[in-house]
């Protein structure tokens, strides 16, 4: 579980997160949704121990990922952040392989080696492993990035708007490949997902935390979030759910 108690985090003088208090559950994919500057991503490098907030306290899993040493917090949480720098010069299995970095410090064994293998089995990358990361379409780098940041075989793992700039089809795939993680399994992880698609949200979240100006708007299981009127509120524009083949559909209008 992370517990996210009394936090606010300041940056040159501006409040960015406030006193917000809230619990992520430990199993199942947790959605970060809100207005563009809410403080998503924000928040997402404070769970890291990456930005130290200005008071409040932060547990994952029990350790306190503020006062963690790096080496600690690396083999609790992995980030991927918002907007990587593609690397071109990389191939896909030299950025996956950066996933275990935290583990070997330099001198990768065995077990490091079959951590990557298995990495890009998991997220179809093995065709592509040799391919340098500029030969790649955004969907596969993409895809690449995310198995750096499960490569790090991590509990939790945090990604910060992975489906931006993907084409429906990509996005799906990769957001079913994210939801597969959480599925109780050998090999479960808690992802935490900054999600700009609410749709993605409303049909692969089981819980949905919710930013606005700052504050924690909500934060509760996926079906008292999708809601037409917590939407609304929460985006400050007329927004209606509706079920299609059991499936709930998120309309802007
Ligand atoms: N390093 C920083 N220095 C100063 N202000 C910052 C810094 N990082 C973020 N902010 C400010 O904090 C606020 C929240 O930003 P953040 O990126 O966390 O929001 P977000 O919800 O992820 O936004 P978006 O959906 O647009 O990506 C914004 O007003 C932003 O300008």
């Amino acid at each position: 579980m992370i517990e996210i108690s009394g936090l606010y985090l300041q940056h040159d003088g501006q409040q960015i997160l406030k006193d917000i208090d809230a619990q992520i559950p430990a199993s199942g994919l947790t959605a970060v949704i809100g207005p563009n500057g809410a403080g998503k991503s924000s928040l997402l490098h404070c769970l890291a121990g990456l930005v130290a907030p200005s008071e409040g306290s932060i547990r994952v899993n029990g350790i306190d990922i503020i006062a963690a040493r790096a080496e600690e917090r690396a083999r609790v949480v992995a980030l991927l952040p918002q907007g990587t720098s593609s690397l071109p010069r990389l191939t896909v299995a030299d950025l996956v392989a950066f996933g275990r970095w935290p583990h070997h410090r330099g001198r990768p064994g065995p077990q490091d080696h079959e951590i990557v293998a298995a990495s890009l089995r998991v997220f179809d990358l093995e065709a592509l492993a040799d391919r340098r990361l500029d030969t790649l379409s955004g969907g596969q780098r993409q895809r690449a990035f995310v198995a750096m940041a499960y490569a790090q075989s991590t509990p939790w793992i945090l990604l910060d708007e992975p489906l931006s700039a993907l084409d429906p089809k990509y996005a799906i795939d990769i957001m079913r490949r994210i939801h597969a993680l959480s599925r109780p399994g050998a090999d479960i992880r808690g992802p935490v997902v900054v999600l700009h698609d609410l749709g993605m949200a409303a049909r692969y979240a089981d819980w949905i935390l919710c930013l606005k100006d700052g504050h924690l708007f909500k934060s509760a299981p996926r079906a008292e979030v999708v809601t037409s009127n917590t939407l609304s509120e929460l985006f400050d524009t007329a927004i209606t759910v509706e079920q299609v083949k059991g499936c709930p559909v998120v309309i802007v209008e």
